[in-house]
């Protein structure tokens, strides 16, 4: 396994490009799924999770090659086997993502419950009960989800609300399967994230009659077939942000490259108030430090509120701000793994039920931590930026999953970040 070993205390600043975004590009691949022929993706991102699902639809008998570094094929003339299998499918939550097309195309799909971040606790009830509602006929067994709609699916008003408000992924499933439906879908309270809007795009170039996306009042009207595409994969918000965060933490200046602002509204109005001065640029942005890093109160919420991805790296540089901030996490209440980690290295913290206070101290201190999930190991990697010394990241096999090269990309700027194979 992986370490990183971080040597902090150097302030960033220079030009930083950010891949295609991982939660659009694993959707955007299993909806390659609807159509028999080959589907071209560009500015994938190479990445463990995208290999994940690369494996995944080769299993299911869509090949994927790569032409380019970040252009991907996928033919899925064939589908010989509708089937999820738990080995590859507990690794990462996006790959329920095939329920849905493998329903639409071949009227059957059977796929293991699935995995992803340690982030607490991630019912799969709502993909199930949107795609009941389209008519399929859906049981539990052994750990997979059975899923039959030999007579096709019907179109249908479904609210898809749940405890925590929207579900992007279930969105994401639904909206797929709604798109070879007989007749009208309506999806309420859809979720409303940039991925689902690329993914509606992505769909609507296929063929698709999608309406509304990016609203809580979706409406797909179903269509008898889709066609093979050519698409453009969205700029990566949680790794800009990360990297937003990079120029904050470490007091430096950096432009940002391939970054979507218009995604970045809370993001940006947060570091703002943390007093970073931010500057729309032709291909991203340019975001240069204040003289001090404030405390602000962060809330995290669908979309377009603050994201829950970017809870963890926001952490650390507050806790290292002139005074006291609140973190609230409204999406995955658990999410705090990070906290004993940031804590080893000075940082003050204390959670209490699903907030995090966070009293900002003078400076950070290096030591040996362990990165639990993808975005923990990024506000690990920022904190270790910040902190004098160096810290030892173990387990950074996480952050693989969801940023690429993210080591050459921070020591091109100015890091010192080893990666050594322990
Ligand atoms: C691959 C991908 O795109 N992952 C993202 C996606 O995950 P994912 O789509 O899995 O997250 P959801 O939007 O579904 O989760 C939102 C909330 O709804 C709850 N819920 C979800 C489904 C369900 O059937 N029942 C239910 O109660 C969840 O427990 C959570 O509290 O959105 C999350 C929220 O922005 C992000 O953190 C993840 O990075
Ligand atoms: C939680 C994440 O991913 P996943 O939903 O795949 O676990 C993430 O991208 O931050």
């Amino acid at each position: 396994m992986d370490v990183f070993k971080v040597h902090g205390g150097t302030s960033l600043s220079g030009k930083i490009r950010v891949s295609g975004s991982k939660n659009s590009a694993l959707p955007l691949m299993s909806a390659s799924l609807l159509a028999s022929g080959t589907t071209t993706i560009k500015d994938v991102p190479v990445l463990s999770d995208v290999l994940f699902m690369q494996k995944l639809l080769g299993e299911i008998g869509a090949e994927c090659s790569r032409n380019e570094p970040h252009t991907l094929s996928i033919d899925a003339a064939r589908i010989y086997k509708p089937y999820g299998d738990y080995e590859i499918v507990r690794k990462m939550r996006a790959s329920i993502c095939v329920l849905g097309p493998l329903l639409a195309r071949c009227g059957r799909a059977e796929v293991s419950m699935p995995g992803g971040c340690s982030i607490g606790t991630r019912p799969v009830d709502l993909h199930i009960r949107g795609l009941r509602e389209l008519g399929a006929d859906i049981r539990i067994s052994k750990g997979y989800i059975i899923a039959k709609a030999s007579k096709g699916l019907k179109g249908k008003k479904i609210f898809l609300g749940g405890p925590f408000g929207s579900s992007v992924l279930a969105t994401a499933n639904v909206m797929m399967a709604a798109t070879l439906a007989e007749g009208e879908t309506i999806i309420e309270s859809a979720a409303c994230e940039p991925e689902v809007v690329d993914l509606a795009n992505f769909l609507k170039t296929m063929g698709a009659r999608i309406y509304n996306a990016g609203s809580p009042e979706m409406r797909i009207e179903g269509v008898p077939e889709l066609r093979p595409t050519n698409y453009r994969v969205i700029p990566d918000r949680i790794e800009a942000g990360t990297y937003m965060v990079a120029a904050g933490i470490t007091g430096g200046e950096l432009e940002i490259d391939n970054c979507r602002l218009d995604h970045l509204g809370a993001v940006s109005d947060a570091l703002e108030k943390m007093g970073m001065v931010i500057e729309k640029t032709t291909e991203g942005c340019r975001i240069s430090s204040g003289k001090v890093i404030r405390p602000v109160d962060i809330t995290t919420q669908p979309y377009p509120g603050f994201p829950t991805d970017l809870q963890a790296q926001f952490m650390a540089m507050l806790s290292i701000a002139q005074g006291n901030s609140v973190v609230t996490e409204k999406i995955f209440p658990d999410r705090f793994m990070h906290v004993p980690e940031m804590t080893r290295m000075g940082a003050l913290l204390r959670k209490e039920g699903q907030c995090t206070i966070v009293n900002g101290v003078p400076g950070l201190t290096s030591a040996p931590i362990m990165a639990s999930d993808l975005r923990a190991s990024a506000a690990l990697v920022l904190a270790g930026l910040a902190a004098e010394g160096e810290t030892t990241i173990n387990r950074v096999y996480h952050i693989d999953r969801g940023y690429e090269k993210i080591e050459e990309k921070l020591n091109k700027v100015g890091a010192e970040i080893v990666r050594e194979s322990a």
